[in-house]
C-alpha cells in the first residue's frame, strides 16, 4: 500500500496552552515544510539530522511574512508515528498561529488530515494493527488509571499476540487438512482428525480463558452505570454528596461534574463510575412529569448497579414499595438509610418487595455510603475474585463480539469431527474462525468497516 499525498493536523487541543503542535505527515512533509522554514543554518531539513528538533520561523514565502517562532522536529519514515517522513511544528500555543501554519500548509500541497488518519496511515502502513490502533482511542478516552493501563497492554499488543498466535495455529491444521482434501488417496483422515482434535482442544480452553475476562474487561475500560432512586426526603442528596466527598473523579470537565445536575462522574474501586440521581430527572422535566418518569426508567433498565434509597426509620410508604416493585430483579442494593436514628424498616419488611442483591444500613448524614458501594463496584467487576494485573484482558466489545464467534466455529469443527464429518467440514469451520480473528487484528476486515472504525478518532491523532 502506498499513500501518496502528504497530510497535516493540529495536534494539540484547540484553545490557548503553553505550545501548539502541527503535524505533517507524508512523502513530501520535509520539503514542504522546508520551504516555509527559516533557521540560522543554511542545510535544508530533509539534510538535517534525522530526530533532531531545528530552532526558527515559519514564515509566508509569498510575503515574506513570518508568522510564528518554533522548533521544528524530524522524524523520517518508516521510523515514525504514521511510519512515514513526519514533520512537527511546535509553536506558541495560541488558536491563530496553529490554524495559520496549518492553513499555509495547506496552501502548499498540504491535505488537511482527517480524524484519525495519522493512526490509520500507522495501520495502513503496517506499524500497528487494528486493536493497537484501537487501543491508542482507549489511552485517549481513558478516565481511569485503571482503564488506561489496560488500554496501554493492548497498545503494547496483548491482544495482537494472542490473535496472531491462534491464528499461525488454525492455518497449519487449515493447511494440513487440505492437503488430505486434495491428495484423499493418502488415506490420511483418521490421523489427521485425531491431531486436529488434540490441537484444537487447548485453543479453545485459551479462548475460554480469555473471554473470562470480558466482563472485567469491558467494565474498565467502559465503566459502570448506577441509578440512584428513592422518594423525596430519603437521603438521595445527602447519598450522592457523601459518595463525591470520597470519590473524586480523576477527571474532572466531563459535562455534568458540577453538583447541580443529575449526572456525576467518580472513581471507585479503579472503575469510572456514573452515577444518575433519577429525582434530578424528576425535577428538570417538570413541564412533562411522565416523560421525567420514563426516562428514569429507562437509565434504570441500563444501569449496572441500583441504589435504593430508603428511609429506615419512617414505617415504607406507598411510594417507596412502588419503587421497591419496580427495582426488583435488577443489581439492586437497598440502602437502609439514616442508620443513625432508630430503625423501623426491618430487612423483612424489604424482602416483602422483591428480590434485591443486598440490603444495606447506612447513615448518608454522617458520611457513609462509599464502603457499600465500593464493595458491590468489586463484586460486580471482579465477581469476589481479586483484581489481578491487566496481561490477558479482553476488554473492547469488538474484540469480544468476534471472540466468541470465532470459538463458536471452533466448537463446530471439534463436533463435526466427533461427528465423524469429511474434512472439508472441518476446514471450513476452522477457517472462519481464522477469518474471524482476522477481523480483530484487522488482518481480513473489509475497508468500509476500517474506515468505520478510524472515523471516531478525534482530529489531528
Ligand atoms: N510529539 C509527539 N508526541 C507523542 C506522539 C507523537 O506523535 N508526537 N505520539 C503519538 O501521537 C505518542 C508516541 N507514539 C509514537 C509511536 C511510535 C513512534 C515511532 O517513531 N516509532 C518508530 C520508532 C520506534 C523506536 O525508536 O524504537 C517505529 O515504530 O518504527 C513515535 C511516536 C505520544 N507522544
Ligand atoms: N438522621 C438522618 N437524617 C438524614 C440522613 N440522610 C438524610 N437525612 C435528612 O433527611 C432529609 C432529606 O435528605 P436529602 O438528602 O435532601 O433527601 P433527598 O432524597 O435528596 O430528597 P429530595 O431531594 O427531596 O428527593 C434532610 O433533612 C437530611 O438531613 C441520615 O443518614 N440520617
Amino acid at each position: 500500500m502506498y499513500i501518496d499525498d502528504t497530510i497535516a493536523a493540529i495536534a494539540t487541543p484547540p484553545g490557548i496552552g503553553g505550545v501548539g503542535i502541527i503535524r505533517v505527515s507524508g512523502k513530501d512533509s520535509f520539503p514542504i515544510v522546508n520551504s516555509l522554514f527559516k533557521s540560522a543554518g543554511t542545510v535544508p531539513l530533509m539534510d538535517r539530522q534525522n530526530r533532531t528538533i531545528q530552532y526558527g520561523t515559519i514564515v509566508d514565502p509569498a510575503t515574506n511574512k513570518t508568522i510564528d517562532e518554533v522548533l521544528v522536529l524530524l522524524m523520517k519514515g518508516p521510523h515514525s508515528y504514521t511510519a512515514e517522513d513526519v514533520v512537527e511544528i511546535q509553536c506558541h500555543g495560541g488558536i491563530v498561529p496553529v490554524r495559520q501554519i496549518l492553513k499555509l500548509l495547506v496552501n502548499h500541497d498540504v491535505r488537511m488530515a482527517e480524524a484519525g488518519e495519522f493512526t490509520k496511515r500507522a495501520f495502513m502502513n503496517g506499524r500497528i494493527d487494528l486493536t493497537q490502533a484501537e487501543a491508542i482511542i482507549d489511552i485517549i478516552e481513558a478516565k481511569t488509571e485503571d482503564s488506561l493501563s489496560l488500554a496501554v497492554s493492548q497498545l503494547d499488543g496483548t491482544v495482537s499476540s494472542f490473535v496472531k498466535d491462534v491464528r499461525e495455529q488454525l492455518i497449519a491444521m487449515i493447511a494440513h487438512l487440505e492437503v488430505t482434501i486434495d491428495y484423499p488417496e493418502e488415506d490420511i483422515e483418521d490421523v489427521t482428525s485425531q491431531e486436529v482434535r488434540e490441537q484444537l482442544e487447548p485453543i479453545l480452553k485459551a479462548m475460554d480463558d480469555l473471554l473470562s475476562t470480558a466482563n472485567t474487561g469491558r467494565l474498565i475500560r467502559d465503566g459502570i452505570t448506577t441509578v440512584i432512586v428513592g422518594r423525596p426526603n430519603a437521603g438521595k442528596s445527602s447519598l450522592m454528596n457523601a459518595l463525591l466527598r470520597e470519590n473524586r473523579a480523576i477527571v474532572t470537565d466531563i459535562p455534568g461534574t458540577t453538583r447541580d445536575s443529575i449526572e456525576e462522574y467518580m472513581t471507585v474501586e479503579g472503575i469510572s463510575l456514573r452515577l444518575i440521581d433519577t429525582a434530578g430527572i424528576r425535577d428538570t422535566q417538570d413541564t412533562v412529569e411522565a416523560l421525567g418518569v420514563e426516562r428514569a426508567r429507562d437509565y434504570i433498565n441500563k444501569a449496572d448497579i441500583v441504589l435504593c434509597v430508603i428511609d429506615g426509620s419512617t414505617p415504607l410508604t406507598p411510594e417507596e414499595i412502588e419503587i421497591l416493585t419496580s427495582v426488583s430483579g435488577l443489581n439492586t442494593i437497598v440502602l437502609l438509610n439514616k442508620s443513625d436514628v432508630a430503625q423501623i424498616v426491618t430487612d423483612e419488611n424489604i424482602k416483602e418487595h422483591g428480590t434485591f442483591t443486598a440490603i444495606e444500613r447506612i447513615s448518608a448524614k454522617e458520611g457513609e455510603g462509599s464502603a457499600v458501594l465500593s464493595k458491590w463496584v468489586q463484586e460486580l467487576v471482579y465477581g469476589g475474585r481479586v483484581k489481578q494485573d491487566n496481561s490477558a484482558m479482553i476488554s473492547n466489545v469488538r474484540h469480544i463480539s468476534l471472540m466468541e464467534q470465532a470459538k463458536t466455529q471452533v466448537e463446530q469443527a471439534l463436533s463435526s469431527i466427533d461427528m465423524g464429518m469429511p474434512v472439508d467440514f472441518v476446514a471450513t469451520d476452522l477457517r472462519s474462525a481464522w477469518e474471524l480473528l482476522g477481523d480483530i487484528t484487522g488482518d481480513t476486515i473489509r475497508e468500509s468497516m476500517i474506515d468505520e472504525l478510524f472515523s471516531r478518532f478525534c482530529l489531528g491523532k
